[in-house]
């Protein structure tokens, strides 16, 4: 709804729909009305359009999308034109968020205020849209075509600050002032000045000249940065319309393109990433505690065991939630390396402006270094992250269990070892968790916590609370070997590599995936990464091929298929980008060439075992690397690892880079369809057989598909534990 008053002559309309004034169909009808009654009073002589408590209207009502109410009257754009035909001043009175749908309605209006702390944008690009209501048409007249494109095609939040400099805020008002009495003072002065240049409709695009020029540039770095995403394309396209036809011209460059992404499937998929990504904070452990009625600890005091890559990536994390970090390393090298490097990244923050100096001195004074365990014996929590094998954990969690306040939480930064049994090593099992962090801990956005058998729900509600102090997308896991991320990974890891032994090479692999939208192949990963990471964890399980006793088969490991390629590279020297050469070679730059030399192991090895080279279309190659992957994200739901297939998806988005717009594994199998899922997983399983239990079915996905074919990915878990609660359901 909105609210309507009359102050000294301005009429003030006040949306008030909370949480955050989206402009449903109810307040859309409400704001019209009172947009007409405003104007037909004559004893009103400007209007304010505001937003009553958290904020200005942030968009258009996310939910309605893809339902039949978005398309019911009046639509937004009605609502922009009539705030900007009126023959009354209207001012857009901006605090909290003006986002896509909001900012639209404020570009509608003659003039634009707004808190210095207020942040505006266009982001419908990372719903998979754009937006509707005339912004892609009023924005470059404004800001200009460059900028404009910039701002929707990105889709990113600037400051009112930001915007004043660009002629699209008029006033910036001050911290502390009131927006609403600065609003209608500036309403009261516009009263008789000309409107006409300030019906944005009416003027042209400053830079609309170098159009052409500015489509290449963005086509180019969009392409890059959000490869296979439809929306970002479809922006520009009609953006460009605003240069190049007239405004009622470009408005319906601006529909038609609105038709084109609604009706995509990348749109519906980024609508559920933007609700997944806050559905999984509302976590919940069933029959034991959940994020309503679990309380957190308070945390003032971390510690950090450990500085080595992850563990300086923690410390910021740590740091820059305002938390006191006490980092230990023994190696005296290790630790003035380390916190070197943390300082000089708070130093990085400062000057590129994402800290003020004030944060800056309070984070370096926050760092505190020691060098033996007592030096942890105030914290409130402590994260170990070191080398992944469980007798230092265990070594370590004891030390911990000592020296630590019985108080505190223990945590291990472990990335597939059992929880259980480092807690099993201590007295306090109940306040031992996960929480695994993605490398670069400090760049990553993600967050995979993981209950042990024992935590109890203050820990749990702990290490949540946490994640989200990080900011950080925090998905809560049960306890398994590589928990949700790394133990379905394995499989997409495993499967790539027997592509290799079977016909493919490594470009042709990672150009597939580069077709589906990853940023980067999972061979050029493996050489970011490093491949020594990987060889490490499987010489900690025994797995290599030089730790088998002789005659043990090289492509098995007990009775499953196994392929040593990875280990010959490694053995090669071949450690990735590091060393400049992996999986491909680097010659002066970070561009992957492959190299013959990988191309003659292959080779050599497909000799060695009589494999005659096959060609592997696309298609299969992404159904060998996706699709084991999907299969085992049922066992996992079945399994109750993870509570919901959005947080396997969010795990996926933001630990390993998933394209968004395809929503992550789960969301994309259900659009693919479950039923050819299954059908090819089954395909599969036959001609491989037991020594790739991967291809096995999952018994939660064939169930799924024998009774309901394929139901909407909210009603998977609803459904299927339905039918396992009841006493004869054999699954
Ligand atoms: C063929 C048919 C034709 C159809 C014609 C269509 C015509 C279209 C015309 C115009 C179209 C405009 C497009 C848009 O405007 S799309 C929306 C653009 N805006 C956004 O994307 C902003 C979304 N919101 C956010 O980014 C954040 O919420 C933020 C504002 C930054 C605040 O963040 P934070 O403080 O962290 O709060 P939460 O994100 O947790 O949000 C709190 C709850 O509010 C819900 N929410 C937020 N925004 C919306 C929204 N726009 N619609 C619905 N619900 C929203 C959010 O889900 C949280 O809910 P809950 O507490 O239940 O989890």
């Amino acid at each position: 709804m909105a609210k309507y008053s009359v102050e000294n002559e301005v009429a003030v309309i006040a949306v008030d729909n909370p949480p955050m004034n989206a402009l449903s169909h109810h307040v859309r009808k409400s704001l019209l009305k009172y947009l007409k009654e405003a104007e037909s009073d004559e004893k009103v002589t400007s209007i304010v359009l505001c937003g009553d408590g958290r904020t200005f209207p942030v968009g258009a009502d996310i939910k309605e999308f893809h339902k039949s109410v978005s398309k019911l009257g009046p639509t937004i754009l009605d609502i922009v034109d009539a705030l900007e035909k009126s023959k009354k001043p209207t001012i857009a009175a901006i605090h909290g968020n003006a986002l896509g749908g909001g900012l639209e309605i404020a570009l509608g209006c003659h003039y634009r205020i707004a808190m210095t702390n207020s942040k505006v944008g266009l982001p419908e690009v990372k719903l998979g849209i754009l937006p509707g209501a005339g912004g892609t048409q009023r924005l470059p007249r404004v800001i200009g075509l460059d900028n404009a494109m910039q701002w929707i095609a990105y889709g990113g939040h600037h400051s009112a600050g930001i915007g004043a400099s660009l002629g699209l805020i008029d006033r910036v008002v001050p911290q502390g002032g009131n927006i609403r009495e600065h609003a209608i003072l500036f309403a009261k002065a516009a009263v008789g000045k000309s409107l006409g240049q300030r019906r944005l409709s009416n003027i042209s695009v400053p830079d609309a000249a170098k159009v052409e020029s500015l489509m290449a540039k963005h086509l180019k770095e969009v392409s890059k940065k959000s490869r296979g995403a439809l929306a970002p394309i479809v922006c520009l396209q009609v953006i460009k319309s605003s240069a190049l036809l007239s405004y009622q011209e470009g408005l319906e460059s601006e529909r038609q393109g609105m038709f084109t992404l609604l009706a995509s499937s990348q749109s519906r998929a980024q609508i559920y990433s933007f609700f997944a990504e806050r559905q999984v904070s509302k976590w919940s452990v069933p029959g034991v505690t959940n994020y309503q009625n679990a309380v957190p600890m308070k945390v003032k005091a971390v510690g950090v065991v450990g500085l080595g890559t992850m563990g300086r990536g923690i410390a910021i994390c740590c740091l820059r939630a305002g938390k006191i970090t006490y980092v230990l390393e023994m190696n005296t090298k290790a630790q003035t390396a380390g916190v070197k490097y943390i300082r000089g990244y708070i130093e990085t923050m400062r000057k590129r402006k994402q800290i003020n100096d004030q944060q800056s001195s309070m984070m370096n004074n926050a760092l505190i270094p020691v060098d033996n365990y007592n030096g942890l014996k105030n914290v409130d929590l402590v994260i170990e992250a070191v080398f992944e094998s469980m007798k230092i954990k265990k070594e370590i969690f004891k030390k911990l269990e000592k020296v630590c306040k019985p108080s505190a939480i223990l945590a291990s930064n472990t990335s597939t070892l059992n929880i259980d049994e480092m807690a099993s090593v201590t007295k306090r099992p109940q306040k031992v968790a996960g929480m695994h962090f993605f490398a670069p801990a400090h760049i990553m956005m993600l967050l995979e916590n993981i209950r042990g058998e024992k935590s109890s729900p203050e820990t749990i509600a702990t290490i949540m609370d946490l994640g989200k102090q990080m900011r950080k997308t925090t998905v809560l896991v049960g306890n398994c070997h590589g928990f949700v991320g790394n133990r379905m990974f394995a499989y997409y890891t495993a499967e790539s590599s027997f592509l290799l032994e079977e016909g493919a090479y490594p470009k042709q692999v990672d150009d597939v995936l580069l077709d589906y939208g990853f940023a980067m192949g999972r061979f050029q990963v493996g050489d970011l990464s490093g491949t020594d990471i990987g060889y490490k964890i499987r010489r900690e399980r025994g797995l290599t091929h030089k730790q088998q006793p002789a005659g043990t088969p090289e492509r098995k490991r007990g009775d499953r298929r196994y392929s040593p390629l990875d280990d010959f590279l490694y053995e090669k020297g071949r450690y990735g980008l590091k060393a400049r050469k992996g999986w491909y070679k680097y010659e002066g730059s970070r561009t992957p060439i492959p190299d013959p030399e990988v191309r003659k192991m292959i080779d050599d090895f497909r000799k060695r075992h009589n494999i005659n080279p096959r060609h592997i279309s696309p298609e299969e190659t992404l159904q060998r690397m996706i699709f084991p992957l999907v299969n085992e994200g049922f066992n996992v739901l079945d399994e109750g690892i993870a509570a919901n297939p959005w947080d396997i998806d969010m795990i996926f988005q933001h630990g390993y880079a998933w394209p968004r717009h395809t929503g992550g594994p789960m969301y994309y199998a259900y659009t693919i369809g479950l039923p050819q899922v299954l059908k090819v997983i089954e395909e599969r399983w036959k001609l491989a057989g037991a020594s790739e239990p991967h291809w096995k079915p999952s018994k939660m996905l064939t169930w799924l598909v024998e009774h309901h074919g394929n139901p909407d990915i909210n009603d998977w878990i609803k459904l299927y534990k339905e039918r396992k609660s009841q006493p004869n359901s054999n699954l």
